[in-house]
């Protein structure tokens, strides 16, 4: 075996293939890890390589659809990756019960990023923030000559914000500028302009512009998802105000909060995978926008109304594209999209707050009924099976003797295997 040691200068310029065989031969790899690790799935080999650095394999996910998901009065079959059993079965579970009109409702605003652009030593920044806002057009204007595309398809700078902060340093000047991104992520975009007007603004300022970079917190780009159905869809009345009660902990209690919200993105996620869109941006916006009151609160609500139904919404900003970024050069995201088939971002970010919504209520359901392990667990069980060491039927027997003996336990499936092995009953 090789030395091992993770000083490897210029492991980047290997061929692939090369970077493989080194790691292999200082971790120790079999043959047989090796063939795994190369297998890129569905990934063609050039664009595995440079959509990240150091590539040395693939490591591939379930692609799986959630089901009878209706919004805004129109059918989705909604392409989900991820690594969590019952995810799915639990998106699709719910959708069945929200199906009732037109479905679960969303609207998404406008597709506005912010982009940040940070200046320090500037003397007298009140006064210099005012003779920014003095100079606004002319800024707009020239970021707007980074983006032609943009341009063409109706988006493009909106606005220009400032803001003076104190901090330990003395006053920093932030200027927030406002881009209509229409149907990409828009970071790359944003980021091009901030750095395009940076020169202007340092120089309307006497400062230096140091950070120019988008902003994650993306309040401009906000989604409501919301949606009523008769108590019956859920188990009954007693159901939707258990539903209810353990929405109002969520809003409560920060340790309960963060698990209602890790719910609603299991669903968000697994779309963003699917779609490969930029998930951590996802995620930190979402959670950033669940403080936003200084208290950490829930996405979503859950009420009964003055009709006996079960009423939910959900409010968040999603940062999401159907251009740019990865969508378009991984071949399963654009296969994603074909499914899903939506037409703008906008339209993706409204089928995405849906999903999160109806994730939520079917882990709020099974957590005030019959509680999350019966159904999580069930479906589990597979796995902990293929952990032991079962191959061919042998997965099922065993998950099927598991969950009728109501011990779904990886020492349960060993001893379980062990004995079918030995041809011994069970
Ligand atoms: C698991 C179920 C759906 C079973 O639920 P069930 O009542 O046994 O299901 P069913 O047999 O009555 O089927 C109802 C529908 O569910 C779907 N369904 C049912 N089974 C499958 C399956 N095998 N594969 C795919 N889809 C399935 C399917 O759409 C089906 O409709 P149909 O097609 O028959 O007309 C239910 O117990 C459930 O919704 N559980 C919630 C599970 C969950 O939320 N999992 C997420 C992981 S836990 C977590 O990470 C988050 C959490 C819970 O901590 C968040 C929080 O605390 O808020
Ligand atoms: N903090 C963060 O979140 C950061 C994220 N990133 C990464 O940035 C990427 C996303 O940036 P993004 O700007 O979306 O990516 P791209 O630059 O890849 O795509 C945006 C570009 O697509 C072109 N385009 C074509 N059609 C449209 C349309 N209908 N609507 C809008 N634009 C269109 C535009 O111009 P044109 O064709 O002229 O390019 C636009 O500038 C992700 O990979 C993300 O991970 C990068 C830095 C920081």
């Amino acid at each position: 075996m090789a030395e091992r040691t993770s000083r490897i200068q210029g492991f980047y310029k290997l061929p692939m293939g090369e970077r493989l065989r080194t790691i292999a031969e200082m971790t120790g790899l079999s043959e047989d890890e090796v063939k795994t690790l190369s297998n890129l799935g569905n990934l063609p080999p050039e664009i595995a390589d440079s959509m990240i650095e150091n590539v040395i394999g693939g490591m591939t996910y379930p692609f799986a659809i959630a089901t009878n998901f209706k919004i805004n009065g129109l059918d989705y079959l909604v392409p989900m990756v991820i690594e969590e059993t019952s995810v799915v079965a639990a998106a699709s579970n719910a959708a069945r019960m929200l199906r009732y009109g037109e479905g679960i409702r969303a609207e998404a605003g406008p597709q506005e990023m912010i982009s940040q652009i940070h200046l320090v030593n500037v003397t007298a920044p009140q006064y210099k923030a005012m003779k920014i806002i003095e100079a606004k057009q002319e800024i707009l204007e020239h970021a707007k000559q980074q983006d032609p595309t943009l341009l063409k398809y109706g988006g493009g700078p909106r606005d220009l914000e400032v803001r003076v902060i104190d901090s330990r340093m003395g006053p920093v000047i932030i200027v927030h500028l406002i881009v209509d991104v229409r149907d990409a992520m828009g970071a790359n975009t944003v980021n091009t302009m901030a750095e395009a007007i940076a020169p202007m603004l340092e120089k309307v300022t006497g400062g230096q512009a140091r950070l120019k970079i988008v902003s994650n917190y993306a309040t401009r780009r906000i989604v409501r998802a919301w949606a009523r159905t008769p108590a019956d869809e859920v188990g009954g009345l007693d159901v939707a105000k258990k539903i209810v009660e353990a929405s109002i902990l969520a809003e409560i209690d920060p340790y309960r909060a963060v698990t209602h919200n890790k719910g609603i993105m299991n669903g968000i996620i697994a779309v963003a995978l699917a779609t490969a869109q930029d998930h951590r941006a996802i995620e930190a916006g979402a959670h950033a926008y669940a403080s936003r009151t200084g208290h950490y609160r829930p996405l979503s609500y859950w009420e009964v109304d003055e009709h006996g139904f079960l009423v939910g919404s959900i409010e968040l900003p999603l940062q999401v594209g159907i251009v740019g970024g990865a969508t378009r050069v991984h071949p399963v995201a654009k296969i994603a999209l074909k499914i899903l088939n939506v037409k703008t971002a906008k339209e993706l970010s409204e089928v995405m707050a849906a999903v999160g919504l109806a994730q939520n209520l079917a882990a709020l359901r099974a957590l005030v009924t019959e509680g999350i392990q019966k159904g999580h667990m069930r479906l589990h069980a597979r796995n902990l099976a293929i952990m032991a060491g079962a191959t061919g039927d042998l997965i099922d027997r065993i998950a099927e003797k598991m969950i009728s003996d109501g011990r779904i336990r990886y020492d349960y499936a060993k001893e379980l295997l062990e004995k079918y092995l030995r041809g011994e009953p069970t």
